[in-house]
């Protein structure tokens, strides 16, 4: 089926037993692929059906189809138009493990990031409907994504805007990363267990049994009326016409549903069941694992286990176990990142002082603000990239509060196979330039659990940034407190300093012995406070080097050698400065180390760039 399939246009010709034949070979096609370039397993395999039904009931492009996240959209790719290059999912200069505008004329809406479908989805409807297109929109989020305001802002206006030809289909499979989490997962699932209707009955046999003549009538009337029958009651108030709860498994079901769909005035929102991992055991077992997984084998759905040291990630998550016996007020924060952030030991151990609060990087933040406002010390966990979403927060209720939360932040720098939408390439610039903010990076395993001390026993924020993947073996023992604001002399040298930061201070380190090779002698500064920074060294290294040359995992503008540079003119030095950082441009998906050597900050990359540097010097180029 699979191999003479040509595009949407064959689906609509197709019966039912095609179509089931054809949704297997995609379900086999994307774990051939994913068990060989790794990638987002479970998601996919849960909407293989929608895929199909949506490609049958709709007509895109010009129907819209916006995805969210999409890391669900794999059979989305194969099936529009991107079956013969599938195989190069996530590699350098492949297709994205998600959804992008410049891919496919298909993908209405990039993204990466969650809950934002609805948004984009009614911005599509009402520019269709000002320059007078017909077409459906149709988003499709998961009941993950529905756990972040960002969602409700958008159904709130939807409500309000009531567009026709809006459709919102919730994909509920009862599952985020983790396990869902909060109070309207906990309404959803009762829905899909019909406890909804059980419940509402026992409402209208006890007003039966309770209330007698016309007060029984009038008090029924009113819960009739307040829409308590109805399982979508919160989406009805929000001026949604509710339809499901329909098994998104069930082709001919949702599709029929679809076609009715079609044909109801006003915003639609549509909630299907699936599961996660569909048609494949070890991710319908464990969907928490099977979400997003390297390479495996897919037989067994083994891993490819490399022999590597330990993860950042879990030596933060070791950490925070061992801190939490030091610091009685610990309590930890994620926005719906248990098990990416390493904290799946501590929320076992301390599941009082664990909060998986969805994702809900905003409110992670201020409810942050609000433990610390009440004595204790709150570590928000996030990825550097989803902490993005909660900058005015960090700003407004932490920073200007001066209030004393730590923030750890994993991910930080390129993460490699997720691309642009997940790289942590900014959190020095726009952490830098908060008052109050100290902004740290560990060159090592061990300074991470040194600098996560220091910043417990701090009071303000402080924020620790370490990157993805695995460390470098060093042993760790104990927690020692680092003076904030101090930095480290690694390497002495003569003809040029080079100041780094975080992973890049052992990429320095080793360009520092390449270039002593060539007779250029580097000395090398562990920068480990981007903020604030060691002003009595930095004030010695001018007097002894000519030249400084700065190196960090963030974006070169506004980063930490801009922050030099910031230093240098408020002291009026002149001093011949190359900056080495992530260009001003986002950078493509593909291996991590790929990706670090293509811009220049590994070992290699960087003795590059300062021997150029240096000898442009000399020749007094510069
Ligand atoms: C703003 C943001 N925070 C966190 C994430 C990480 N993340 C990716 S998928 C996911 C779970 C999404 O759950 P759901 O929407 O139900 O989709 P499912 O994987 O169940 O299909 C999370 C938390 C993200 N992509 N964006
Ligand atoms: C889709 C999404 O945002 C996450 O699933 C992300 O891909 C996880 O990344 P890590 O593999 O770095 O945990
Ligand atoms: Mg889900």
């Amino acid at each position: 089926m699979l191999k003479e399939y040509t595009g949407p246009i064959d689906l609509k010709y197709m019966s039912y037993q095609e179509l089931t034949e054809l949704g297997q070979e995609v379900r086999d096609y994307i774990l051939e692929v994913t068990a060989k370039n790794g990638g987002h397993v479970g998601p996919g395999l849960g909407v293989v059906e929608l895929t199909i039904a949506l490609l049958r009931a709709f007509n895109p492009p010009s129907d819209v189809i916006v995805w969210d996240i999409g890391h669900q959209a794999y059979p989305w790719k194969i099936l529009t138009d991107r079956k013969e290059i599938f195989p190069t999912l996530r590699q350098y200069g492949g297709i994205s493990g998600f959804l992008r505008r410049e891919e496919s004329l298909y993908d209405a809406f990039g993204a990466g990031h969650s809950s934002t479908s609805i948004s984009a989805a009614l911005g599509f409807r009402k520019a269709m409907d000002l320059l007078g297109q017909e077409g459906y929109v149709v988003a499709v989020i998961g009941d993950g994504a529905m756990t972040a305001g960002m969602a409700y802002e958008a159904l709130n206006n939807a409500g309000h805007l009531r567009p026709n030809r809006f459709i919102v289909i919730l994909n509920d499979n009862e599952m985020s990363i983790s396990p869902n989490v909060g109070a309207i997962s906990t309404y959803l699932s009762k829905i899909l267990s019909g406890r909804f209707v059980q419940e509402t009955r026992q409402k209208v046999k006890h007003l039966l049994e309770h209330i007698s003549g016309a007060g029984r009538i009038v008090k029924l009337t009113e819960e009739f009326l307040k829409g308590l029958i109805s399982p979508g009651i919160i989406f009805e108030e929000l001026g949604f016409n509710y339809i499901g709860p329909v098994n998104g498994h069930d082709l001919p079901a949702l599709e029929k549903t679809l076609e009715n769909v079609k044909l109801i005035e006003g915003p639609v929102l549509l909630h299907i069941y699936t599961k996660k991992g569909k048609g494949y055991k070890p991710a319908e077992n464990d969907p928490v694992t099977w979400h997003g997984v390297a390479p495996y084998k897919r037989e067994s759905g083994e891993f490819i286990k490399k022999p590597s040291p330990p993860t950042w990630t879990s030596v933060f998550g070791r950490a925070v176990v061992e801190l939490a016996e030091v610091f009685p007020e610990l309590v930890v924060i994620t926005p719906a990142m248990r098990e990416g952030s390493g904290l799946v030991e501590f929320s076992q151990k301390y599941p009082n002082r664990f909060f998986d609060v969805g994702i809900a990087e905003q409110h992670a933040c201020t409810f942050a603000g609000g433990l610390a406002a009440q004595g204790l010390k709150p570590i928000a966990s996030y990825y550097s990239t989803f902490l993005q979403r909660a900058y005015d927060q960090v700003i407004h209720d932490i920073a200007l509060q001066n209030l004393h939360v730590v923030f750890a932040i994993d991910r930080a720098g390129l993460v490699g196979d997720d691309g642009p939408t997940h790289h942590g390439v900014f959190d020095l610039s726009y952490l830098r330039c908060i008052p109050n903010m100290v902004v740290s990076a560990p060159k090592d395993e061990q300074e991470l659990r040194d600098l996560l001390y220091t910043a417990l026993e701090w009071n303000g924020p402080f924020a620790v940034r370490y990157p993805r993947g695995p460390a470098y073996g060093v042993p760790t023992e104990g927690f020692k407190k680092i003076p904030v604001g101090s930095w480290e002399v690694l390497l002495e040298g003569e003809d040029v300093v080079i100041l780094a930061v975080g992973y890049t201070v052992y990429q320095a380190l080793k360009s520092a012995e390449l270039l002593r090779k060539e007779g250029i002698k580097a000395g090398v500064v562990n920068a480990r406070f981007v903020k604030p920074m060691d002003d009595v060294l930095l004030t010695h290294l001018c007097e002894r080097y000519p030249l400084f040359v700065t190196v960090e995992d963030n974006t070169v503008v506004g980063g930490f050698g801009s922050g030099v540079l910031e230093w240098l003119s408020q002291k009026g030095i002149l001093k011949k400065t190359l900056l080495i950082g992530i260009p001003d441009k986002f950078i493509e998906h593909g291996n991590q180390n790929l990706l670090r050597s293509l811009v220049g900050i590994d070992a290699e990359g960087i003795a590059k760039r300062v021997r150029e540097f240096v000898k442009k010097s000399e020749l007094h180029m510069l």
